[in-house]
């Protein structure tokens, strides 16, 4: 129990690191606390967004990790590292991309019913 309890506290370390630190991790967090305020206001189904948010921010932490350990092993430039990071950039792209499709597909048409607008 006492390691399942240090595993979470460093959990939790890597989190306020990575939330101190990253400045995108804030702007997604903040997108996604919006989208589900929306979802709530509108009265629809918020596991599509809590799905879709959980998905970016999560690769945005281990885009994090990746970005730290790239530095670690490649502190000048090498074609590789460059790879590496830039692969891992385009994973939250993708789903960040996929997640405002989410958004629109989830709370738009609801949205624009709410607004007297469809
Ligand atoms: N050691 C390296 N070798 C080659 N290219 C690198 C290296 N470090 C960074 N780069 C490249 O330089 C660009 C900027 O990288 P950098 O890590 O500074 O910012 P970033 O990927 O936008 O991350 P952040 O979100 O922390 O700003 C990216 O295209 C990245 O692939």
């Amino acid at each position: 129990m006492k390691g399942v309890l240090a595993s979470f506290g460093f959990a939790l370390e890597g989190l306020r690191y990575a939330w101190r630190e990253q400045r995108n991790l804030r702007v997604q967090g903040l997108f996604a606390l919006l989208a589900l305020g929306l979802a709530f206001w509108l009265r629809v189904d918020p596991v599509p967004i809590l799905l879709a948010s959980g998905l970016v921010l999560s690769l945005e932490l281990v885009n994090t990790a990746l970005e730290a350990l790239t530095d670690l092993a490649a502190p000048t430039y090498h074609p590789l590292a460059k790879r590496a990071k830039d692969t891992a950039a385009a994973s939250v792209l993708l789903a960040s991309l996929f997640a405002l499709l989410v958004g629109l597909f989830h709370l738009l048409p609801p949205l624009l019913g709410r607004l007297g607008l469809s």
